[in-house]
């Protein structure tokens, strides 16, 4: 644990530094690691387990995941089951299944979770709002979770280049009396850059707030929005994809990811920082009470709700690719096709 200043406000910390690879495993030593769920997080976490050197078997009901996870090496009967064999044989659950899928699967699966096993999530979302998921632990189990900041594909990815995700992790049960040394191990075991602490409760809302705001859905709708000023000004595909997305993904964000947004516009003219500068203020007002009312609905679980109602129907994924395909199918994402080809790397 690493006491750091974050803006002036004291945090304790974990990395790899102050607790190994090697001790990770030796906390985990006699577990069964079983992953149930390989669709985006479930890859990202067994794959990395593995390589790290830990003992982990994957549960996942057969189609289309399940034929990945066999492409990756998880061999059938051996190290690849369906879920609820999985679960009967791992003594440490994660619950890699999508949100939808963990309240569907629970009335069949809580059996499994006998004394002496460990529940670990990658989200809050079941637990936080166990009266609208009906996800009721038993208490004689540890209950735990490690949130990667991130994707499971860049989990892997970074995890690969030597790198790692962010991670919060929390404690919902503690019934063995080492259920936070049980997160950390599994923490840094499926690749976690630093590790912060919260609760279940605030990583939920916490998580649903950042992926319908900055993180996704306020990200596409300032970029469609720019973007159709822009044409209906008349500037080009090119002019207005250019000045809305590409040149953010291609120069200004690796420069704000690299050392900061000063540094960033500090390698920008005089003219765009003095511009900047006057009209950030103007975005926050406009954009903080939008902001306000989606936390309000993350809050009071409205949010949960409707991610439980929609995609707990049986052709939630097909709805969901719909939508998808209407967004990449917007003159601004089929623009950015033509531009990515035209990079100079891609001639
Ligand atoms: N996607 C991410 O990168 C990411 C990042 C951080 C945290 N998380 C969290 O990790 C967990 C897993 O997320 P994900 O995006 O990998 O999940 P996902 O949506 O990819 O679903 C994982 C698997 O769940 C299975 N599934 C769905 N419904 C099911 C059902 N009714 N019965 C049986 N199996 C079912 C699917 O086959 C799929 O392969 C979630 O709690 C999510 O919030 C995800
Ligand atoms: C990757 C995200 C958006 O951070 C995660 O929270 C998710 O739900 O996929
Ligand atoms: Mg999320
Ligand atoms: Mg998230």
């Amino acid at each position: 644990m690493a006491e750091m200043n974050f803006g002036g406000v004291m945090e304790t910390v974990v990395t790899n530094k102050e607790f190994s690879v090697e001790k990770a495993r030796e906390v985990l030593k006699n577990e069964t690691i079983a992953v149930i769920g390989y669709g985006i997080q479930g890859p990202g976490q067994a794959c990395n387990l593995r390589d790290n050197g830990f003992n982990v078997i994957v549960g996942q009901r057969e189609g289309k995941t399940y034929e990945k996870a066999k492409a990756d090496g998880w061999e059938p009967g051996k190290t690849l089951f369906s879920i609820e064999e999985a679960i009967q044989k791992g003594t440490f659950i994660c619950m890699l299944l999508s949100d939808a899928g963990q309240i569907a699967v629970w009335p069949k699966i809580k059996q499994y979770l006998t004394p002496g096993k460990t529940l670990y999530y990658s989200h809050g979302f079941a637990i936080n709002w166990q009266d609208r998921t009906g996800v009721v632990p038993p208490n004689d189990i540890d209950v735990v979770m490690v949130a990667p900041k991130g994707s499971g594909t860049s989990l892997r990815t970074l995890f690969r280049e030597g790198r790692g995700i962010n991670c919060s992790y929390a404690v919902h049960q503690d019934a063995s009396g080492h259920a936070e040394e049980k997160a950390l191990a599994i923490g840094i075991g499926i690749g976690a850059g630093y590790l912060f602490k919260t609760t279940f409760q605030r990583e939920a809302t916490s998580d649903l707030t950042g992926e319908r705001g900055s993180l996704m859905g306020a990200m596409e709708g300032l970029f469609e929005a720019q973007y159709e000023v822009l044409r209906e000004h008349g500037h080009s595909p090119s002019e207005a994809f250019n000045e809305t997305v590409e040149e953010m993904t291609q120069s200004l964000m690796p420069l704000f990811g690299e050392k900061g947004m000063d540094w960033m516009y500090a390698n920008c003219s005089t003219t765009a920082q003095r511009g900047a500068l006057d009209w950030a203020p103007r975005f926050r007002e406009a954009i903080k009470p939008v902001m306000e009312w989606l936390y309000l609905s993350v809050k009071t679980g409205n949010e949960a709700q409707i991610s439980i109602d929609r995609n707990s129907q049986p052709d939630y994924r097909e709805k969901l690719n719909a939508e998808l395909e209407e967004m990449r199918n917007k003159e601004i994402w089929r623009a950015g096709v033509t531009v990515r080809k035209l990079r100079p790397e891609n001639n």
